[in-house]
């Protein structure tokens, strides 16, 4: 009986497609679009220099760089990737880690599953609708003109952070952690992405908004602030979210405040807005 090792090599050089193998494994290495690396695939390997594989082999190989031109480019590995790509990649890999790691109430069974219905309270606290909803009630009932000027802006920042945040999920397309259930009340369709978190961005933005044009008092200043940072978290914690994504989220709030202020909707700007 022969040694493992002996028929190995005698199938190798029985069958020429262990070669096609071996070169799909070097081609997937390289460039596919570099004109240096293709010709050095096409021309300098072992195959092609053996007179008889070459009608076989190079209409193989060819069909070969084909697919692997096809392949999509998360399958292919670089050899020379830059400062920036191992950043990012290490960052990545870290984000991924420290999100499953703080997924503690992604489901029932996890260690903090018991916490999940009060985290999911905390969702709905950030959610786009009753935000929305209450803006509208507090803007009917209004009967100052300088309450309905800042109810008015601030019905403009939850809408045009659901449009941002729209655009920028639609573009990213970053799928939610695995360990997420899609069970999350009142969705759309962009909402099947996780960058950036939605109820981030509008903590951030609401929560400054709040502190800048409410007149509340210290205890009720730092409960909006521990309120945002809560809604934050529980996107993690609920596994809704990558914590990048949160952190994102986070950040873009707070321009998306800068833009309101920018664009800040008065009687003197918006006239027939205010005439109502
Ligand atoms: C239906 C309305 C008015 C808003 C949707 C709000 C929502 C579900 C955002 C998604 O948030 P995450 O990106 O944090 O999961």
């Amino acid at each position: 009986m022969p040694s493992p090792r002996v028929s190995r090599a005698a199938n190798n050089s029985a069958n020429p497609m262990n070669k096609l193998e071996f070169m799909s494994l070097l081609t997937n290495r390289t460039n596919a679009s570099d004109p240096v690396s293709v010709r050095h695939r096409t021309s300098d390997s072992p195959v092609h220099r053996k007179d008889s594989f070459n009608a076989t082999s190079s209409t193989a190989s060819q069909q070969q760089q084909q697919q692997q031109q096809q392949l999509p480019e998360e399958d292919c590995m670089k050899l020379n990737p830059s400062f920036l790509d191992i950043a990012l990649s290490s960052l990545l890999a870290v984000d991924l880690w420290l999100t499953k790691k703080m997924g503690v109430c992604a489901r029932e069974g996890s260690s903090w599953g018991s916490a999940r219905p009060l985290m999911k309270l905390v969702e709905i606290s950030g959610h786009g609708i009753p935000w929305i909803a209450g803006s509208l009630y507090c803007l009917y009932k209004s009967d100052s003109s300088a309450g309905r000027e800042v109810i008015l802006n601030l019905l403009f920042a939850l809408l045009l952070d659901l449009v941002l945040v729209g655009i920028v999920k639609g573009i990213v397309k970053r799928r939610r952690p695995v360990h997420n259930r899609m069970d999350m009340f009142a969705t759309f369709s962009v909402d099947k992405y996780s960058f950036p978190s939605g109820h981030a961005t509008r903590a951030a933005m609401v929560s400054r908004f709040m502190l800048n044009h409410l007149v509340l008092a210290v205890p009720v200043r730092i409960l909006v602030m521990l309120w945002a940072i809560l809604v934050s978290l529980s996107r993690v914690m609920l596994g809704r979210h990558n914590v990048t994504d949160v952190a994102f989220g986070f950040f873009m709030g707070h321009m998306q405040y800068g833009l309101i202020e920018y664009f800040w909707l008065s009687p003197s700007t918006l006239p027939a807005l205010f005439r109502m």
